[in-house]
This record gives C-alpha cells, sequence and structure tokens, in this order.
C-alpha cells in the first residue's frame, strides 16, 4: 500500500490525540459527547487548571493537582468511596468482588488477595506470558510484509495469559464463550454508562445491560463449575491464581472464599487485567512505529539481551528501554483514563468547596498531559522516565494509589515488557499512512478500528 503524501519527520509531529472539549456543554451535549467518547467531557482547560468543577445534572469536581489526588487517594480516601457510577457499571459483572466492595468487605478481599500478585508468585507465572510472546510471533510470522490489526493480535495475547493463569486446567471452561461474553458485555455497558456519569438514578431502565447480563450468567455458572471441579481434584503443580486465591485466608480473621467470592474476584482479574494490558501494547506498538529511531533502539535493546529466545521475567529488569516506552505509553494513552469517586464528607480541593454527594473525577489522561506537569506533554519520548525520581508520584498515576492501587500493576508490566521486547527483537513494524489509530474513551481507552501496522522481520 503506498502513499503520495510526505510523512513529516516526528520531530514535527504529535503522536494521535483525543480532541477535549472548548465549549461548555449542557446536559444533552454532555449526553452525546459522552456517549461518542467519555473524555469529550473532558475541557480542554484540564490540562492548564489544577480543578475544573461544574454541575451537569450533578456537581462534578475534576481534579488534576497531584497534592489533591494525593488527599483523594491516599490521606482521605475513606471520605472518597469509588463512585456509584463504577459500582452501577461493574456490579452485575464481577459482583462485590475486590474492584468494587468497600470498607471491611473490600479489607478482607485485598487481605486475601495481596499474597497472591507478591513479587514471587508473579514472576513464577512469567512463563505463561513468554508462551502468549512466542504464540503472537508465531501469528506475525505468518503475515511478514503485510498489515495486521496488533490490537486484535494483542487482545488475543494477553487473553491467553490471563485464562492460562486463572483456569489454567482449562475444566470445561470454553474460553471463547468467556471472552465474548466479556467484549458482549463491556460493549453494551458502555453505551449506557453515560447516564450513570452524569447522576441517573437506577431504576432508569438500561435494557441493553440486561441482554448483556444473560451471556455473564452463563460465563458465572462455567466459572462456578470450574472451581468446584478444582476443589475436588486439588491444586495444579504449578499453582495458578485460583489454586493460589482457594488457598489464602485473611490473616486476622481467618475467612477463606466461597466459590461465588473466587468467581467474582477470578472474573474480574479476567475483566480488569487482560484489556488494559493489551491496549498498553498495542498503544506502545503504535508509538514505535510512530518513532522509528526510539523502536531501533529498543529493538537492538531486546537483540542483545534475548538473542533468538522470547523474554522471561529475568529479562525484565535487564530491558530498561522497553519498559520506559511502556511507561510513555501509558502516560499518553492511559487505558483507566476517567476514574471517579463520590465525596461523601464536605471537604476543600485546591481551595475549592466540595459538598456531601459531589462527584470528583480524576482525568488521568488530562493529568497525564498537564502543562504544568509535564515538559512537552504531548510528544513521545520515553527518555522522560530515565530518571524516575524525576517524576512526581501523583502526576503519573496510570494504576491508581493508595489502598486501592491495583493490585495487577506488577503483572501488567512484566507482562507488557515480555512480550514488548520478544516482538520488536523479531519485527519492524511501520505506520499505514492515513490509518492512524484514534483514541476514544468509552470504559477504557480503545483505538477506535484497531492499530493497523504494516509488519516486517527483523
Ligand atoms: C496495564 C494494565 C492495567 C491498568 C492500566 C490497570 C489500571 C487500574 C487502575 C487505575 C485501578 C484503580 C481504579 C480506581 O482507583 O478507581 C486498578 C484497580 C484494579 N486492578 Fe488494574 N490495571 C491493569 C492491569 C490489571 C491486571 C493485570 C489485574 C489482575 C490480574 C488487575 C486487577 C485490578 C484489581 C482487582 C483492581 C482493584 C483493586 C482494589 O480496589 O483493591 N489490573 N487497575
Amino acid at each position: 500500500m503506498t502513499d503520495p503524501r510526505p510523512v513529516p519527520a516526528p520531530e514535527t509531529r504529535l503522536p494521535v490525540r483525543v480532541p477535549l472539549g472548548t465549549k461548555p456543554l449542557g446536559i444533552w451535549g454532555s449526553l452525546q459527547a459522552g456517549r461518542r467518547n467519555v473524555l469529550g467531557l473532558v475541557p480542554e482547560i484540564a490540562v492548564r487548571q489544577p480543578i475544573v468543577s461544574g454541575t451537569t445534572g450533578k456537581r462534578w469536581h475534576m481534579v488534576m493537582d497531584p497534592a489533591a489526588l494525593r488527599h483523594i487517594l491516599r490521606d482521605a480516601v475513606d471520605n472518597y468511596p469509588k463512585s456509584v457510577v463504577t459500582k452501577l457499571i461493574l456490579e452485575p459483572a464481577i459482583g462485590d468482588s475486590l474492584f468494587v466492595a468497600e470498607g471491611r468487605e473490600w479489607l478482607w478481599q485485598r487481605r486475601t488477595a495481596a499474597p497472591v500478585f507478591s513479587h514471587r508468585n508473579v514472576a513464577a507465572l512469567a512463563p505463561v506470558m513468554t508462551a502468549a510472546a512466542e504464540r503472537a510471533s508465531a501469528r506475525l510470522m505468518q503475515a511478514p510484509g503485510r498489515a495486521a490489526n496488533l490490537f486484535d493480535e494483542m487482545v488475543a495475547a494477553t487473553f491467553e495469559v490471563i485464562a492460562d493463569v486463572t483456569f489454567s486446567g482449562g475444566e470445561g471452561f470454553d474460553r471463547a464463550a468467556v471472552h465474548r461474553a466479556i467484549e458482549q458485555y463491556i460493549g453494551q455497558t458502555a453505551k449506557v454508562s453515560i447516564l450513570d456519569i452524569l447522576g441517573a438514578p437506577p431504576w432508569v431502565p438500561r435494557p441493553s445491560r440486561l441482554i448483556a447480563g444473560s451471556a455473564m450468567r452463563e460465563t458465572k455458572r462455567m466459572a462456578d463449575l470450574a472451581i468446584d471441579r478444582r476443589r475436588s481434584e486439588g491444586a495444579k503443580p504449578v499453582p495458578d491464581l485460583l489454586d493460589l486465591l482457594m488457598a489464602g485466608e485473611d490473616r486476622q480473621t481467618g475467612r477463606k472464599m466461597t466459590t461465588a467470592e473466587l468467581r467474582d474476584n477470578l472474573l474480574t482479574f479476567i475483566v480488569a487485567g487482560h484489556e488494559t494490558t493489551a491496549l498498553t501494547l498495542s498503544w506502545a506498538l503504535y508509538l514505535c512505529a510512530f518513532d522509528p529511531a526510539v523502536q531501533a533502539e529498543a529493538r537492538a535493546e531486546a537483540q542483545q539481551v534475548l538473542g533468538d529466545r522470547a523474554a522471561t521475567a529475568e529479562d525484565v529488569a535487564r530491558l530498561p528501554l522497553t519498559r520506559r516506552i511502556v511507561d510513555e505509553a501509558l502516560r499518553l494513552y492511559p487505558p483507566a483514563a476517567f476514574l471517579s469517586r463520590t465525596a461523601m464528607a464536605e471537604d476543600r480541593l485546591c481551595g475549592r468547596e466540595v459538598r456531601r454527594g459531589d462527584t470528583v473525577i480524576l482525568p488521568i489522561y488530562a493529568l497525564h498531559r498537564h502543562r504544568l506537569l509535564w515538559s512537552d506533554p504531548d510528544a513521545f519520548l520515553p527518555s522522560r522516565f530515565a530518571d524516575p525520581k524525576s517524576v512526581d508520584r501523583f502526576a503519573f498515576l496510570p494504576f491508581g494509589d493508595g489502598p486501592r492501587i491495583c493490585i495487577g500493576a506488577n503483572f501488567a508490566i512484566q507482562e507488557a515488557v515480555i512480550i514488548l521486547s520478544t516482538l520488536l527483537a523479531r519485527f519492524r513494524f511501520a505506520p499505514i499512512p492515513g490509518r492512524d489509530p484514534k483514541p476514544v474513551m468509552i470504559l477504557t481507552l480503545r483505538p477506535e478500528g484497531g492499530v493497523w501496522l504494516m509488519i516486517d522481520r527483523a
């Protein structure tokens, strides 16, 4: 495929962006903008101001100030539980699991699940990631000199990983059906979630969620059967997340998870873990194609460390540039680009009055491109992460922070570095003129239409 238009050098161009709002939106304008792209609700001034407030049906505040974010996520965390919106969207799929639970229900599940994601356990799961990297390269080997949708490829790879580390034995678990049910649920739910963001009460009918719900019910039934079968057959020789979570108990109370609790948490890991990691990888590959010099440097690093083999857990620390590319992809395209909380008590944020019941939005996308916090904020510059101490902890929040920080962050980073370095060592990726991905935030920040790149053997 050729294109006569000259492609400007990367230093004079910027990678794709979401156009932020430039005029105030009323309730219907917000509804329409939010349906197309949740980030359309974020005004452009959010990348220049510490806080932006408004009323769209409900009072809301968007917070981009690192000290205020620290206050919300760490110091006054009990005053800022996850918003009603988050719960309305996710509870039908994943119950009152770790992601949505609050208070004591959350605490005991977090205590029980934390050791499952210890450095040792995550490193022990790396062979599954290495195998997925091998299978992804075998698929791409069949397409040299051709265009491929890397987003689809990365979703396939990360779903294999999460399915293998949750229900490793298969145990009659129909993975393709689970994948379809989750995709359908997210797709259908996203269409109406905007009603929730604007604060419509739960009794307003959201019909598509009911339809998607039936596929989720079947998934839950399959997961329950798989868990019961595992209980009777015993743990695998190399324990997977189900074995680890089944063996876990709250050290303070001795409470262990029931089948329903195990199922909701495993489905949470599948929902929260695979698409987010696939997005990180696809945006990282897009950025490498966008900047061939960075790609060449990362390839040299990967080839020098890996030779012909795929990456393992031990290699991760020896691939610093790959890691920086992953961080820069998470900064420019954070999969969880928009978090929200509900204020439980009166407070002041950046000098502004916050009332009980106000929605407090953490627009991570705007934070990561804030003019006062980053130099050249829209540019792809992995070198900005060369000295991690130079980055303000609360200016970079792809995994959140405080007690509710992503439990799977190390898992995701390890997986992303293993797969990205293996692919960069073996392939060259180039953009296809006129087919740049379009970032659109529905539940996560996705490339609309996929990430299409030309692939050649390295
Ligand atoms: C690049 C990939 C990922 C990104 C960007 C990401 C992002 C996030 C963010 C921002 C939060 C906090 C949400 C909030 O405070 O409202 C979160 C929580 C969570 N994530 Fe991830 N995540 C990723 C991968 C994973 C993986 C691989 C797993 C599991 C295998 C996982 C499981 C969870 C769970 C269970 C929570 C809830 C923790 C709690 O509330 O205690 N995530 N994630």
